[in-house]
C-alpha cells in the first residue's frame, strides 16, 4: 500500500496518512468490539438483579459455601439466649420463565444470521454455542438451585445452633411452609435435605405445608392484581424507560457490536441478550460470550431497567405493592409476640423455628412494608442519573436464595431484643435510631410498626374500591 500511495504524494506525506489509517483501523476494530473479559465472572455479574447469584452479595462464600461469621451476631449480653428464628427465603437458581426463553431463542437466531464475526466471542456463539434452552423449563429449580439452599440450611444451623438443631428437628419444633410453585417446593426440600444430611437423618421425615396465601399472597390481593398486575399503566415509567437515550444507546451499541441495523435490536433483544449472559453464568458458572454484548455501562442501564419493574411492580411504586404483604407481615409479627409471651411465662416454644420459603415478590413487598431500601426521590423513567446511588438495587436484595432472617433474643428482665438480617448480613430496621449499639428492643420494633401491627388488615387493603 505504502508504495502505491509513494506513486502519488511525497513521502512524508505518506507516514502521515499511514499513520492515520493505522490508527483509524485500530480504532474501527476496538469501537465495536465488546468488552475485554478475562475472568471467571462477567465483569457485569453485579447488575444481574434478580437472576443473580447469592454469591455476589456474600462473595466470601465463593471460596468456601459453608462459611459463617457468628461474630456478626452481638447480643447486649452474654445472658441472651435465642427464642424464635423465623427464615423468608427465595428459592434457589432457577431456569428462565417460557416467556423468557422464547426471547432468547429469537435473540440467538438474530445473532446466529447476523454478518459473521471477526471477534472470537461472536464467533463463539455464531458457531460453537448452542441454545440449549427450551420453554418446558419454565422457571425450575436447576442444581445450583439445589446447592443453594442445602448450603443456606447448613450455614443458617452453624449460625443458630440452638435453634436449628437435630434435637429441635426431631421434637417438631422447626416447621417450614413454602409457595406451591416447584421452585419453591424444591427448595424447601433441598433445605430439609441439608439439615437431614447434616445429622444423618432421613430427609423425607420432615414434614412441610404448602402455603400460598403466605407465600404467594400477591396473588389473593385483588386491589393488587386489578391495579397492578393487570393495570400496563402501573408499570408506565418501565415502558417510558425503554424509550429513553440511555436504553435506545445500549440498544445501538449492541447493534454496532454485531453490525446489524439499529431498527434491528428491540428492547426484547436486549433484555434477551442480557438473561443469556446472566443465566448461563448462575446456571452453568459460564462467564459466556453472551456477556461480551454489554459494557459497565450497558449493564447498569439494564439493572434500573429491572429494577424500575420492581419498584413499580413490588416495592415502593405502589402503596397496595407493600399492603399486599400485610398478611405475611401479621404471621411474623403475630407469631415472634407469642414465642416471647410463651417463653417469659415459662412454657416452651412451639414453634422454636420457621422456614418459609417463596419468591422476590414475596420478600420485596415485605421489605418494602417494613421501610427497608427506601431512597428519597422515587426512580422513574427520567432520573436514572441521579438514582446510581440508590439502595433499592434487587440484585443486592433478593438474588436466588434471598433471606430475610429474624432472631427474637430473651435477654433476661423480661428484655426481649429483635435481630433482622439480610442475607446473612445484620440489618438495621428503618427509623430506630439507637442499633448503632446492639440489637434493638423487641418493643422499640412493635412501636416503630405500631401503625402496621394495629391496622395493615389484609382483606381491607386488598378489598377492591367501586370506582
Ligand atoms: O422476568 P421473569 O419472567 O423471570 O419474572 C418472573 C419473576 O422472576 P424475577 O423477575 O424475580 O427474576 C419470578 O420471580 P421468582 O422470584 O419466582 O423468580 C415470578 O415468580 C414470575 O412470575 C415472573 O415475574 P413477573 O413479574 O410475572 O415477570
Amino acid at each position: 500500500m505504502l508504495s502505491q500511495l509513494q506513486d502519488i504524494m511525497p513521502a512524508y506525506a505518506c507516514k502521515v496518512v499511514v499513520r492515520f489509517l493505522t490508527v483509524l483501523c485500530f480504532y474501527a476494530y476496538f469501537r465495536c468490539d465488546a468488552v475485554p473479559e478475562n475472568s471467571d465472572i462477567p465483569a457485569i455479574a453485579e447488575y444481574f438483579t434478580t437472576k443473580g447469584r447469592y454469591e455476589e452479595v456474600n462473595p466470601h462464600l465463593i471460596d468456601d459455601i459453608l462459611a459463617v461469621n457468628r461474630s456478626i451476631l452481638q447480643p447486649p449480653s452474654a445472658q441472651c439466649r435465642e427464642v424464635h428464628v423465623t427464615a423468608i427465603v427465595r428459592h434457589g437458581t432457577r431456569y428462565p420463565t417460557g416467556r423468557n426463553v422464547k426471547k432468547m431463542q429469537s435473540f440467538y437466531e438474530l445473532v446466529k444470521s447476523s454478518p459473521s464475526g471477526r471477534e472470537s466471542w461472536l464467533q463463539e456463539i455464531q458457531s460453537q454455542w448452542r441454545m440449549w434452552y427450551t420453554e418446558d423449563m419454565d422457571g425450575r429449580l436447576v442444581q445450583k438451585g439445589v446447592d443453594d439452599l442445602r448450603h443456606l440450611a447448613v450455614r443458617l444451623s452453624k449460625l443458630f445452633p440452638s435453634m436449628i438443631s437435630e434435637e429441635k428437628l426431631r421434637a417438631g419444633r422447626i416447621k417450614f411452609a413454602t409457595s406451591s410453585k416447584h421452585r419453591c417446593v424444591n427448595s424447601t426440600l433441598s433445605f430439609k435435605a441439608g439439615l437431614a444430611e447434616l445429622w444423618g437423618i432421613p430427609g423425607e421425615e420432615i414434614q412441610h405445608t404448602i402455603n400460598d396465601a403466605l407465600m404467594r399472597f400477591f396473588e389473593k390481593c385483588t386491589r393488587f392484581v386489578e391495579e397492578v398486575e393487570r393495570n400496563t399503566s402501573a408499570l408506565s415509567e418501565v415502558e417510558k424507560f425503554t424509550q429513553r437515550p440511555e436504553m435506545v444507546r445500549v440498544r445501538e451499541k449492541i447493534a454496532d457490536r454485531l453490525r446489524v441495523p439499529y431498527s434491528t435490536i428491540t428492547n426484547e433483544s436486549a433484555e434477551a441478550a442480557f438473561y443469556l449472559c446472566a443465566y448461563e453464568f448462575a446456571i452453568r458458572t459460564v462467564n459466556s460470550p453472551w456477556c461480551r454484548l454489554f459494557d459497565q455501562v450497558d449493564a447498569q442501564i439494564m439493572e434500573y431497567a429491572n429494577d424500575l419493574k420492581q419498584f413499580w411492580k413490588r416495592g415502593y411504586g405502589h402503596d397496595i405493592n407493600s399492603k399486599s404483604s400485610c398478611i405475611l407481615f401479621h404471621d411474623l409479627f403475630g407469631r415472634l409476640e407469642k414465642a416471647g409471651s410463651d417463653h417469659r411465662s415459662g412454657v416452651e416454644v412451639a414453634e422454636a423455628v420457621t422456614v418459609q420459603v417463596g419468591h422476590a415478590e414475596t420478600l420485596l413487598p415485605l421489605l418494602t412494608l417494613l421501610g427497608f431500601f427506601k431512597d428519597a426521590d422515587r426512580m422513574t423513567s427520567t432520573n436514572y442519573a441521579a438514582q446510581t446511588g440508590r439502595s433499592f438495587r434487587s440484585g443486592r436484595i433478593v438474588p436466588y436464595a434471598a433471606n430475610l432472617v429474624l432472631v427474637l433474643y430473651d435477654c433476661g428482665g423480661d428484655d426481649l431484643r429483635l435481630q433482622p438480617l439480610l442475607n446473612e448480613r445484620p440489618v438495621k430496621f428503618p427509623g430506630l435510631s439507637d442499633q448503632e449499639v446492639s440489637m434493638p428492643r423487641f418493643q422499640d420494633v412493635k412501636e416503630l410498626y405500631r401503625e402496621l401491627l394495629q391496622g395493615c388488615d389484609f382483606e381491607s387493603e386488598c378489598r377492591l374500591v367501586k370506582a
